[in-house]
């Protein structure tokens, strides 16, 4: 399926993408799934989490700022999401910074089947079993494109999901095909929740598009990565605080022929 297509029927489709996510960056995601096209809803209460995956067409567990309970509603919406069929979407979020987070993780990919995970270079690093440390929330450790690529591989394979690791390049894997998003620019990395953001757009497009996830997450990727150029060009000079509901602005303003024209990729 092409990125424009994946694009289309997300706006056509308008799915309702369940997430139970961090009290950081949580207006960001909801605001970034609805200028996409998809429908947000945020719920982590243990005794609704499961119904409303059940309702929903994709799940997105972030673990930015998660605590016992959280996790035990990520695991109780996960369950129900794995049984209905729709794609889950991880965000290991703080993986590599400390222990809590690293068992939490660990748990998580046990109990629940993730269609898809995507992390900075260290967060995944960390999950895949390396000794990789994160600054708090930020890529820590830092790594050769090769190398991380062979690592999101690795995991993809040992989790039978796709795996994103987002920076420069982004990485995209199945364990078997392997492609880099060029798009973005530097200053994403300076607003928290861009990360957040990119995993909330994967989940919207994987919700649309869940026959091709794989297609799904590179037009998900892109869409961002191109947001991020346009806002930057257009709303850079004010400063960062501008640059942050820009991106928001893009991602409502990208259509299919911005996608096509725009969005470059590379085989990994
Ligand atoms: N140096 C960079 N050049 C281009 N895009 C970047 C760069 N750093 C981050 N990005 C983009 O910013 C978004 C968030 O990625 P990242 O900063 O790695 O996530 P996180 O906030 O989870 O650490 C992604 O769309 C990624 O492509
Ligand atoms: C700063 C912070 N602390 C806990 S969650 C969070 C937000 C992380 O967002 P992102 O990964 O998108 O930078
Ligand atoms: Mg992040």
């Amino acid at each position: 399926m092409d990125t424009a297509e994946c694009l289309k029927r997300v706006r056509e489709r308008n799915p309702l993408v369940h997430h139970i996510t961090n009290y950081v960056t949580v207006n960001d995601c909801a605001n970034a799934c609805l200028a996409v096209g998809g429908s947000p809803v945020m719920a982590d209460a243990l005794e609704e989490a499961a119904d409303m995956s059940g309702i929903s067409d994709a799940l997105v567990l972030n673990i930015g700022t998660l605590n016992a309970d959280k996790v035990k509603a990520m695991i109780l919406a996960g369950k129900a999401a794995n049984k209905k069929g729709i794609p889950v979407i991880f965000d290991p979020v703080g993986c590599g910074a400390t222990s809590f987070r690293n068992r939490m993780a660990e748990e998580l990919l046990k109990q629940v089947h993730m269609a898809v995970i995507r992390g900075n270079v260290s967060e995944i690093q960390s999950l895949a079993g390396k000794d990789a440390q994160t600054k708090g929330v930020d890529a820590g450790t830092t790594s050769g494109l090769d190398e991380a690529a062979a690592t999101a591989k690795a995991l993809a394979l040992r989790e039978k999901c796709i795996v994103i690791i987002s920076g420069a390049k982004d990485i995209i894997t199945d364990g078997n095909t392997t492609i880099l998003i060029t798009n973005g620019c530097p200053e994403m990395a300076q607003i928290t929740g861009s990360g957040c953001m990119c995993t909330t757009v994967v989940g919207t497009f994987c919700a649309a598009c869940s026959e091709n996830l794989f297609d799904a997450s590179k037009a998900a990727m892109m869409a961002m990565g191109i947001s991020g150029e346009k806002a930057w060009a257009a709303y850079g000079v004010q400063g960062l605080g501008h640059f942050h509901m820009g991106l928001i602005d893009y991602l409502g303003k990208i259509d299919e022929e911005m996608i096509a024209k725009d969005g470059h990729f590379e085989n990994g």
